[in-house]
């Protein structure tokens, strides 16, 4: 580790859900200069962060303490600005629209140009746990268990013409997808489509914070974080 680098400080958005775990994983990384992991519930939180995750949990529950602690706002600034990674709850949370929604609608924060469903596999009785293969991990050759609890589905890519590229860096296969989601000619495609990066940000709808496998928390760091730190 490069000891005199200046300290790159990775905030957890910690208002509900899955935060403690995000913290845990990161913890146990070891990288190449020092970070320091912050729990945002407040303004002076975020703003000390270079990068965000938003944690698994309930979506429209977070989304509406962020209004009523008067963070929904300066996320979508920060969204616009620096390196965010939503998992789950936090996929939905990142994408520009949301169907399957609770009555009455949630608030969303946007940052990549996808549609995503809540609860797209169904109700919690159609959660899983699937393998998947990521090249930009280390060890791509060993495949990352991918924990799906009422997990989102990714039903659009609708990048515009001055977004930047959405990059599709892992899929499902296909016949894993409900019988509601299976596409005639089963491609799947962009409904198998389970983490996306898009300009600074990671989306994935299902959970790595959950599992004892930190390298996603790895590439988010290496990949989206360091490369935005001078
Ligand atoms: N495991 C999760 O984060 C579930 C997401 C939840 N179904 C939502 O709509 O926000």
């Amino acid at each position: 580790m490069v000891v005199d680098a200046p300290v790159v400080v990775i905030g957890i958005l910690a208002l509900q859900g899955a935060f403690v775990e995000h913290q845990d994983s990161l913890e146990r990384l070891n990288l190449s200069r020092p970070i320091e992991i912050v729990l945002v519930r407040t303004l002076e939180d975020l703003d000390r962060c270079d990068a965000l995750i938003i944690p698994g949990g309930e979506s429209t529950t977070i989304a509406l303490l962020a209004k009523l602690s008067g963070l929904l706002e300066p996320l979508r600034r920060f969204v616009s600005q620096k390196p965010v990674w939503g998992t789950c709850a936090g996929a939905i949370l990142l994408a520009d629209s949301v169907t399957n929604t609770k009555r009455g609608g949630q608030e969303v924060l946007g940052g990549m140009s996808i549609t995503i469903a809540r609860n797209g596999w169904g109700s919690q009785l159609e959660s899983f746990e699937g393998d998947i293969t990521v090249s930009g991990l280390k060890d791509p050759e060993v495949p990352f268990k991918g924990v799906f609890i009422r997990a989102p589905v990714v039903v659009e890519l609708k990048p515009k013409s001055d977004d930047p590229p959405i990059q599709v860096i892992a899929s499902l296969s296909p016949e894993l997808l409900p019988p509601a989601l299976q596409s005639p000619d089963h491609s799947g495609e962009p409904k198998t489509c389970v983490a996306l990066r898009q300009g600074l940000h990671l989306l994935t709808t299902f959970h790595p914070e959950l599992t004892n496998d930190h390298r996603f928390h790895e590439y988010f760091v290496r990949e989206c974080v360091f490369p935005t730190i001078s």
